[in-house]
């Protein structure tokens, strides 16, 4: 039996349906004796009536800002603005640690309050492997748009769907031609996903991990119609595409889809774009002559909300009913205290004490 308080607070980015706990896992939590309040919310894919249901308290959206002090906040994407200081233990994906726009300002948030940031890309196992992640989801759907948009059926803005309704649209339809893609980092959690939404849509899609990457065959890579990058790039290496790829005119190669999104950062591994595309506008084409289009949307799980919220709240609520001090959920605050004694260091060094 643990006393953990939950405190489920709403989204406030207003494309966010997601939410890390779905009302049957609520289910598991109460039972095993977790108090879990739950912020009502317009957005969310499950709706309050469900966690009433087997138990929860309901409360307003954003009130978690007057829990008790010793409920523990969880959420998925970033919280408001206010209040400044940040009191409460907080779990959710923060990126705060590597030197993003705003991560200093965060973290000193955190400082002002005296309150924990448990981010949820560092609950990680004693191997250092994610616990509870959307990655199989973001891999999913960037292969279907790139299927849909290659086979001339995207339709914009893109919205929230199930999965039935996304498969249906998949299959493989009369005048349909045939075309080749590649996956890399097939055999990470996106790079899974991607193989199955190719496999869903009739095609058998090429796969490449470490082992086929390690002596680039760039030759290769532009003779495939499609590609779905799923890497998890963690070193520099090599470019899978430079600018000199887009320009030749053997080309074949003619949709890309970035899972990875590694806009402007030293380990992209697709350095030909600038800035990510949205479901307000999906594609971009990077060349007229010969044709690529690219999409790089970096909340694609977010398209299928109620199945990816099912899948990571299964893995969390096992994490969950195992909260304490140490273990993954200790990692993950050791690693909030690192980063606070980081900051602390560069802030001290740019004022030159
Ligand atoms: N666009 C989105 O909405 C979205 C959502 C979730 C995750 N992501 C991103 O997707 C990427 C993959 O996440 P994941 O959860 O699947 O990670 P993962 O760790 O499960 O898998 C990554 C895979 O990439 C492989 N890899 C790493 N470097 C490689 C290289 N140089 N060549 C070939 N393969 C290589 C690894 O061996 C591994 O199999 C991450 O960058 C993550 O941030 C994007």
């Amino acid at each position: 039996m643990t006393e953990l308080h939950l405190w489920l607070r709403h989204e406030t980015r207003p494309t966010e349906r997601r939410t890390p706990i779905v009302p049957t896992d609520a289910a598991r939590l109460i039972a095993s004796g977790v108090a879990l309040t739950v912020e009502e919310s317009a957005e969310r894919a499950f709706p309050i009536e469900e966690y009433e249901a087997v138990g929860c308290r309901v409360t307003a959206p954003g009130s978690w800002v007057s829990a008790p002090p010793d409920a523990v906040i969880l959420g998925l994407k970033e919280l408001p603005e206010q209040p400044h200081a940040l009191t409460h233990r907080h779990i959710y994906f923060g990126h705060a640690y590597k030197s993003q726009p705003g991560a200093a300002e965060l973290l000193h948030r955190f400082t002002a309050g005296g309150g924990t940031l448990l981010d949820l890309e560092y609950l990680v196992d004693d191997h250092g492997r994610r616990l509870a992640a959307f990655g199989f989801w973001a891999g999913y759907l960037g292969a279907a748009l790139a299927v849909l948009h290659h086979r001339g059926r995207l339709t914009a803005p893109l919205t929230p769907t199930h999965k039935e309704a996304l498969d249906e649209t998949l299959r493989p339809a009369a005048g349909d031609t045939d075309f080749t893609a590649l996956v890399i980092g097939a055999l990470g959690r996106s790079g899974r996903g991607a193989r199955v939404a190719f496999l869903t849509a009739g095609m058998e899609p090429t796969c490449w991990d470490l082992a086929e990457t390690r002596a680039l065959d760039r030759r290769a890579l532009l003779a495939h119609d499609v590609l779905v990058n799923a890497v998890l790039a963690t070193t520099p290496v090599p470019p899978f595409l430079r600018e000199q790829d887009l320009d030749d005119p053997e080309r074949r190669l003619r949709t890309v889809c970035d899972v990875t999104c590694d806009v402007g950062s030293p380990l992209n591994v697709l350095p030909v774009y600038d800035r990510v595309t949205d479901w307000a506008e999906p594609v971009r084409q990077l060349r007229k002559e010969p044709p690529l289009d690219l999409i790089a949307i970096d909340n694609l799980p977010s398209l299928l909300p109620k199945e990816s919220s099912e899948d990571f709240s299964a893995a969390l609520t096992h994490q969950l009913l195992d909260f304490h001090a140490g273990g993954p959920w200790g990692r993950c605050r050791e690693r909030f205290h690192a980063a606070i004694r980081e900051l602390a260091i560069v802030e001290g060094e740019s004022r030159g004490d």
